[in-house]
């Protein structure tokens, strides 16, 4: 390739983030060096697919006879390894903003992450870091691209430190259009200079790359060095765990193992092929407000896009590829938007994936455990957006519970307690507190099971109104809850809880008088056992976490909480008898209980100030 430049070339600086992550791979200890060979194949892939998506539309993109190819050179003379595809290339600023930025906020939180660990270095295997590995093997990258359908051609030049140089080819037109990265490997990298490594690691990561990897020894005839087959289109009876996982890894360009893989191909109306896979390990840009899938879609083998949503939000944790026989080539937006036949493909594949899901949580709890572990607040989103499969999802949704870990509505229901007709829950942001929640004593005294629910989108789909095998789910942290009709199995402790004769409506009275506009009601509770109050929400309204939860992110206020007390608790009994004038021991005794309340669910009394000087003078009195 000619790379003279016609003018000096521009340094330019790296921007803050590469800086620090190109610092910590030529600093790691991190073996795996081989890594960096499968992120430029991969790279070198993708550019091949664009070229051929972009050539569809513009057939001239692509010289005759050329077909899109991989070629690995090795030079031992010059201590070069280059990789040159065939693919769509980089203009100018291209170069510039790939290969000198990193755009991923995920792959910036997962920098954090690579920082603050003690050996970060393990983590660069986990999540891989695309081109800026090959820092790891060489002290200098060269790389010369020429852009499909431009006339330019450009060198993008840099050693790892601060920054890269930008020039310009001088004849453009002498560069294929393409991309070619040279190597100048470090001195304890050479071994990738043997064939024999390379071929290793090609066929170990990179033999499902969908096209011809060439090698280049010398002045031997290139050799194509994997299979260069679309595995999704191959039968099922012909492949091995192993050829499952290196397509999962090449497809996803993933470094864990598939917790589920589901590969099928429908006939009938429209016919296509799906090659499906759930990672074991949550990826780094899980939470991106995009929300986007990562499914690709194929027609007849020939990459059309990784934008399509071929899956619902609530599965874009589901990787991998779905190849249609039927669909033409030239898609355009509109058309992936409104074309039925892809709107027959994704109602059709969510729900295979999601009876996958079901069957592998029967046939192996403990891989869909991890499963849900990584994933389940995600796929919990559905419960409140797809109204259709919502039964379904609850039904693989597991839950922390005050029986245990991991369970399921199923066994919720298996286990209710006689008269019991409804599923309780409480959410909350900790599992400890939610634990120790006075909200929970009714339940608890009768044995019931309460569903703990700690994930931040908890709040959002128990708003729905949902029910599972025909019983209700219900906040113990909202409206009326009556618990009188399942009977105790505490009634030792019944007999030891005291039988004050308060006068409910006059306690009631000082409460609601001393706390004036801060609560909406005064009631008694029916789901105290032992405490003396706690805060609920009225019935019409949003539980109190979701309040909570919206009001955090402004989208909304927190509505005035209803008081709950326990008449049989000292501390409310000793209201009667207390003084009532304003600023009184009533008044304080009110506070105090309006205050732990608002302790208990991991909020702080709004005046921290006066409840500890209330505190101190009812301590002080009571001494
Ligand atoms: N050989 C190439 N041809 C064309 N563009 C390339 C090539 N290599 C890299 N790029 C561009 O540079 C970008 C950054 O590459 P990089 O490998 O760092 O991340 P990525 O491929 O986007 O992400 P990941 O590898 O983590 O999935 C790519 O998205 C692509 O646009």
């Amino acid at each position: 390739m000619t790379t003279t430049d016609t003018a000096a070339p521009v340094s330019q600086p790296f921007q803050a983030e590469v800086a620090e992550l190109l610092n910590l791979m030529v600093h790691s200890v991190y073996s795996e060096t081989d890594i960096f060979l499968r992120e430029l194949i991969s790279n070198a892939s993708d550019a091949c697919d664009k070229l051929r998506y972009e050539a569809i539309a513009n057939p001239q993109l692509i010289p005759d006879g050329q077909s899109p190819n991989i070629t690995i050179i090795p030079d031992k003379a010059a201590n070069t390894l280059s990789i040159i595809d065939t693919g769509i290339g980089m203009d100018r600023q291209e170069l510039i903003d790939n290969l000198g930025t990193i755009a991923k906020s995920g792959t910036k939180s997962f920098l954090s992450r690579l920082t603050e660990a003690k050996d970060g270095s393990n983590l660069i295997g986990q999540f891989g870091v695309g081109f800026y590995a090959a820092f790891m093997v060489a002290e200098k990258i060269v790389v010369t691209s020429h852009r499909a359908g431009t006339h330019d051609a450009f060198t993008w030049t840099s050693t790892g430190g601060a920054g890269f140089e930008i020039g310009q080819v001088s004849d453009g037109m002498s560069v294929p259009t393409g991309t070619s990265i040279v190597l100048h490997l470090k001195d304890d990298a050479k071994k990738y200079l043997d064939t024999y490594e390379i071929e290793r690691i090609v066929s170990a990561y990179s033999d499902n790359i969908q096209f011809p990897i060439m090698l280049k020894d010398g002045d031997a005839v290139p050799r194509q060095i994997n299979s260069a087959s679309a595995l999704w289109q191959r039968s099922k009876s012909e492949l091995t765990p192993e050829d499952y996982s290196a397509a999962y890894k090449s497809i996803a360009h993933a470094y864990d193992e598939p917790a589920m893989t589901l590969h099928y191909r429908a006939e009938g109306r429209y016919s296509y092929a799906v090659l499906l896979f759930a990672p074991s390990q949550k990826p780094f840009d899980l939470f991106e407000p995009n929300r986007k899938g990562h499914v690709k879609l194929y027609v007849r083998r020939v990459f059309i896009t990784d934008d399509a949503d071929l899956l619902p939000s609530y599965l874009r944790f589901i990787r991998g590829v779905i190849d249609a026989e039927d669909l033409p080539l030239n898609l355009s937006r509109e058309m992936l938007q409104n074309n039925p036949q892809l709107a027959q493909i994704r109602k059709a594949v969510a729900t295979r994936v999601i009876g996958e899901l079901e069957s592998l949580s029967e046939k192996d709890a403990e891989t869909f455990a991890k499963i849900w572990d990584a994933f389940g607040p995600v796929i919990k989103e559905g419960i409140y957006e797809d109204f259709e499969r919502r039964e379904k999802l609850l039904a693989l949704s597991r839950f922390t519970t005050t029986s245990g870990e991991k369970r399921s509505l199923k066994d919720y229901v298996a286990d209710l307690k006689p008269n019991q007709t409804e599923i309780y829950y409480l959410a909350g942001d900790s599992l400890d507190r939610l634990k120790s929640n006075p909200k929970l004593e009714a339940a608890k005294s009768r044995g019931i099971e309460v569903l703990l629910l700690t994930d931040a989108v908890d709040a959002f789909w128990s708003s729905a109104p949902l029910d599972f095998d025909g019983k209700p789910l219900k906040s113990l942290s909202q409206g009326e809850v009556n618990l009188d009709l399942i009977p105790r199995i505490d009634e030792d402790a019944t007999k030891d809880e005291p039988k004050t004769e308060t006068d409910e409506a006059a306690t009631i009275a000082v409460i609601k008088e001393a706390l004036g506009e801060r609560v909406s009601d005064v009631k008694v509770s029916t789901r105290l056992t032992t405490s003396a109050s706690c805060l609920v929400a009225g019935g019409a309204g949003p539980d109190r976490e979701l309040e909570r939860m919206l009001a955090m992110q402004n989208r909304g206020s927190i509505t005035k909480p209803i008081l709950e007390i326990n008449l049989r608790h000292p501390l409310v009994a000793k209201i009667a008898g207390a003084d009532k004038a304003a600023g009184g021991e009533a008044s304080d005794i009110a506070f105090l209980l309006l205050e732990q309340a608002q302790i208990l669910d991991g909020e702080l009394p709004e005046d921290p100030a006066a409840f500890a000087s209330r505190l101190n003078r009812l301590v002080l009195r009571g001494l």
